[in-house]
């Protein structure tokens, strides 16, 4: 007789998405094979043959404790335009809080279903707290293996009374820890643009908002039938990831061909920055919000936690007028950022489709 229950497995809905035992419950199950609403079509499989050539091209690995801020400035940008991904080290956030915010993710997942379904949408005692598994399982085809928290951060005090305890102080701590950095790069990257003062209104474009999620991947019996994440791009102005020692970030290469993945090797103690849609739009085009996605391991658990700082949803992104100053066309039309996240929120990943939700034809 096999160890799992069949019952589970027939209704993998009720199991993993109403009663909130996640992708991890399926993994803690011990199931030693893939149920098929997991299952991708070929095409969006990961082929480590064919999409990681043994690339020795990586993204850019930027030291902010250069001494030289002009060079360090030159880097960031330029690994904004080119790779719109890069990794910084000597960040400035303590390798503490870093460590403190995986282990509280692993905090959370150690809780019980019953416990963790207290976040879920139906559940949970604030709009700000969502606990979720794969993308947007109503809309999409076959299911992405991973669960997660997605924390909206709104004040401390709504953070100290709704965010679950399991993680609340160690993620409230890592956003707090990163903002220095995060204001660091965006009066870098405005630089960039050559604007030099960063006034309300950009200030609420650029990051208004912030949301934290609290990604894990669990080991899967089939790595090589599913993802952990489909190709997508962020929605953010800017997103700061922190990812364990596992590895299994991809980011399309923008230089070589349409098919060239690569990957993001883990370093201890370093942050990956990617450029998302919001900033690609507001600088019109200059800055590159790259697809990327996860492959599912089948040897180890993996968590990675992404702050993506945003717009107000309130705010109408565009180009910036600076942009169009010296006569550039603008190349997205004006858009209210909710209705951007909205559409996002619709469908399943489909690499870089949302960004043409704003882009003008012609
Ligand atoms: O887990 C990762 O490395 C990336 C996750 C990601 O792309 C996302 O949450 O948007
Ligand atoms: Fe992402």
């Amino acid at each position: 007789m096999p160890k799992i229950p069949i019952i589970y497995l027939e209704n993998i809905n009720e199991y993993v998405l109403n009663q909130g035992h996640g992708v991890k419950g399926l993994a803690d199950m011990g199931i030693k094979s893939l149920p098929r609403q997991y299952i991708h079509p070929q095409e969006e499989r990961f082929n480590t043959i064919s999409d990681d050539g043994g690339e020795d091209r990586s993204i850019p690995i930027i030291d902010m404790s250069n001494d030289d801020d002009h060079a360090m400035e030159t880097l960031i940008c330029n690994a904004a335009e080119k790779w719109g991904f890069f990794q910084l080290i000597n960040h400035g956030v303590p390798l503490k809080v870093l460590e403190d915010v995986k282990a509280a993710t692993y905090r959370f997942f150690e809780l019980s279903a019953q416990e963790k379904s207290m976040y879920l949408k139906e559940n949970s005692p604030s709009s700000c707290v969502r606990y979720g598994t794969s993308f947007v399982p109503e809309a999409e085809m076959a299911l992405e293996w991973k669960d997660y928290p997605s924390l909206f951060f709104v004040s401390d005090e709504e953070t100290l009374s709704r965010w679950p305890l399991a993680c609340r102080a160690e993620a409230l701590e890592y956003m707090k820890s990163s903002e220095n950095v995060i204001r660091n790069l965006v009066k870098i990257l405005m630089k960039g643009l050559n604007i030099h003062d960063i006034d309300e209104k950009k200030e609420s474009l650029l990051m208004g908002t912030k949301r934290i999620n609290l990604n894990y991947y669990p080991k899967c019996p089939n790595p090589e039938l599913t993802v952990g994440v489909g190709r997508h791009s962020d929605v953010s102005t800017l997103t700061v990831l922190l990812q364990d020692d596992v590895g299994g970030l991809y980011v399309r290469g923008l230089d070589a061909g349409a098919e060239s993945w690569i990957h993001v090797p883990p370093i201890k103690g370093a942050l990956v920055i990617n450029i998302g849609d919001a900033l690609q739009i507001l600088s019109n085009g200059k800055y590159k919000s790259v697809e990327h996605r996860v492959t599912a391991n089948g040897r180890n658990n993996r968590v990675s936690i992404p702050i993506f700082v945003n717009p107000r949803p309130n705010d109408i992104i565009a180009p910036l007028q600076e942009m169009m100053d010296g006569g550039e066309k603008p190349k997205y039309r004006e858009v209210l950022y909710s209705d951007y996240v909205k559409y996002f929120f619709k469908k399943a990943h489909d690499g870089k489709a949302t960004i043409e939700f704003a882009k003008i034809s012609n």
